[in-house]
């Protein structure tokens, strides 16, 4: 694309710190949660992840769009975004999957970009004082006075509190079957908080039937279809809030049906189970972040898009199960980098779940095999019943 030359925008933070640049993809304002992901490659997975829903993206790797945009790695409809700023776009993508350019993609969807800002400037500003509310403006936006802009940015409603995953999640229900060839072992209800689609394409080759329900399934409907196992989703929000979820998962772990979370779907186990949950400082959004899996002394290296996690109860170290109303649970997954709690495993019934990206469509494959857990579990509790 011929990008229009030098049209300024302009990236306010809600503490007032301010960042001049180049308006990219959309032009007008843009208003979120101002979060950085380290990815260095993915930069569409990480665009069409609802779990981005409502959040101002800062990229730290430098250059983004050199390999386009394409049907293929799309991992939802649409991006979700709500803004997004990157240091240098590529002038022109390259590469032989390469269907389009991200800037104009970025255009046709309505998000409102900035590029030319020193990323890693913001990136270490958002570290020391904490993911935080920001507005990017360009156009006739951008002429306002600062004082007006920042007060748009303070109106805007915090991450904490917010309950989004019904905003994301399908309206229908569908389901997505195993491909041909790979027979049919079992039904799996799967709750879309965000789901993204490698998630149920990679239990689909495992021999599940997925059937991709909306956020507000009740109880009744998701045990009309006697599923084998039930599937929590990622997706966008304060996991605080989510009480409909909650009440419907221990639903399920009242009946033993074998469960599986990622992140959203983590943290909403560790509410099913009566823990709560926190807001990090910064989030932990990246492809690069290393895990400890307790149960078999492995680091793998995994992609993350968390900015709460499960907090472990006061005085118990993470390494010591926790007493609650369905039995003992397992810490088995810890980040390295800052201890925090990255999986659960119930010991009494058949139920764990983490809070990073084993379907990463971008990679890491490393966290690959919990699908196949899961896919055990399965099976030895079809055998048990
Ligand atoms: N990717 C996710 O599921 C994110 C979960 C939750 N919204 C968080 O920010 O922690």
């Amino acid at each position: 694309m011929t990008p229009t030359a030098h049209e300024p925008a302009v990236l306010v933070l809600e503490d007032g710190r301010t960042f001049r640049g180049e308006a990219y993809g959309a032009r007008g304002e843009t208003v979120g949660e101002a979060v950085f992901c380290t990815g260095m490659t993915g930069y569409q997975e990480t665009l069409t992840d609802p779990s981005y829903h409502r959040q101002v993206v800062v990229m730290t790797a430098p250059h983004i769009g050199n390999t386009g945009v394409n049907q293929a790695d799309m991992e939802s409809q649409r991006i979700w975004v709500a803004g997004y700023v990157v240091r240098d776009p590529a002038v022109r993508p390259s590469n032989w999957r390469s269907q389009g350019d991200l800037g104009d993609a970025l255009d046709g969807a309505g998000v409102v970009g900035i590029s030319g800002v020193d990323t890693r400037a913001l990136t270490l500003h958002l570290r020391d004082r904490g993911a935080m509310r920001v507005g990017i403006f360009s156009g006739e936006a951008a002429r306002a006075p600062h004082e007006e802009l920042l007060r748009t940015v303070t109106e805007t409603p915090r991450m904490a509190g917010s309950a989004l995953a019904a905003e994301v999640s399908t309206q229908e229900a569908y389901v997505v079957a195993p491909p041909e060839g790979t027979p049919t072992r079992f039904r799996v209800a799967a709750l879309d908080l965000g789901i993204k689609g490698m998630t149920p394409a990679l239990l689909a080759r495992r021999g599940i039937e997925v059937h991709v329900l909306p956020s507000t399934t009740t109880s009744e409907e998701l045990l009309a279809l006697e599923p084998d196992g039930v599937f929590f989703s990622n997706g966008p929000g304060d996991p605080a809030t989510a009480e409909h979820e909650v009440a419907l998962l221990q639903d399920v772990l009242e009946r033993r049906i074998p469960f599986f979370g990622i992140c959203f779907g983590n943290q909403l186990l560790g509410r099913a189970l009566g823990l709560s949950t926190y807001k990090l400082a910064f989030g932990h959004r990246g492809i690069n972040q290393p895990v400890l899996d307790r149960t078999t002394g492995k680091v793998e290296v995994t992609s993350h898009n968390h900015g709460f996690a499960i907090a472990w109860p006061e005085g118990i170290p993470t390494d010591q199960p926790v007493d609650t109303a369905y039995g003992a649970v397992r810490c088995d997954h810890v980040a390295l980098n800052d201890d925090v709690v990255e999986g659960l495993s119930c010991v009494d019934v058949p139920a764990f779940s983490v809070q990073y990206h084993p379907e990463a469509a971008a990679g890491p494959h490393d966290a690959e095999y919990l699908f196949d857990r899961f896919v055990d579990l399965l099976q030895t509790s079809t055998k048990e019943s």
